[in-house]
């Protein structure tokens, strides 16, 4: 795998019309580096992991992706992006394989059955994948947002509230992906939780 990824986030500011959420922030990361971003409820975390997968713009300052010789802003380097947070909404009309299979097809992925299922064993869903989500729990279904996250094995990982919902295997399954994403990139946190600023070689605190 290529040393050669970096992040790079620069003078960033966040607002939402009057409200000004971030201001100034920078910082840079390369492969096998983990950032966690700690801070209260409403201090911008989510909002900057948006920012830096291309969900939504900043209002000043800039995040750039650099992998070996390419240079991307987030909305062009969504091949490269994985995003598991809260607010990532499956569909509870489908059953956990279909909702694979329909977003490995947005992202022009070809899997088959077999394929799927192994990504539904990584995340502790064995057996699960012709259940409908709405029968899936909180927890389950969190686990499948992480299956969603790593179809393309991307090579950024932001990961907002890792482990909410999730119990101890659960947990274990977290530091699992982070560790194997060290080695193919970078991984970014957002999260309240204290427990899980073990996570991170670096921590930004936002809000102080
Ligand atoms: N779409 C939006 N429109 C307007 N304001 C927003 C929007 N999204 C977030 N905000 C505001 O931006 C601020 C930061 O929100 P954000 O969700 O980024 O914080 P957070 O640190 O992730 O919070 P939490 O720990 O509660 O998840 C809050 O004041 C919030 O009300």
């Amino acid at each position: 795998m290529s040393d050669t990824l970096q992040l790079t986030v620069d003078d960033l500011s966040i607002e939402y019309g009057a409200r000004r959420v971030l201001a100034g922030v920078s910082f840079e990361l390369r492969t096998g580096e983990t950032l966690v971003v700690a801070g209260a409820n409403g201090s911008g975390k989510s909002s900057l992991l948006r920012v830096i997968c291309g969900l939504q713009r900043p209002a000043r300052g800039t995040v750039t992706i650099r992998m070996d010789d390419a240079v991307f802003r987030p909305a062009e380097a969504l091949h490269l992006l994985g995003w598991v947070a809260p607010d990532l909404h499956l569909y509870r009309e489908l059953t956990a394989l279909e909702n694979l299979a329909f977003f490995a097809a947005v992202r022009g992925i070809r899997c088959t059955r077999a394929e799927l299922e192994a990504f539904l064993d990584e995340v502790g869903l064995s057996g699960r994948g012709d259940d409908l989500l709405a029968a899936y729990s909180s927890g389950m279904t969190q686990r499948l947002r992480y299956a969603y996250a790593l179809l393309h094995r991307p090579r950024l990982l932001a990961l907002d509230e890792p482990t909410v919902t999730f119990d101890a295997r659960g947990v274990a399954l977290v530091e699992q992906v982070i560790a194997r994403q060290r080695k193919r990139g970078i991984t970014v946190i957002a999260t309240n939780d204290p427990r899980e600023e073990r996570f991170g070689d670096y921590i930004l605190r936002l809000g102080q």
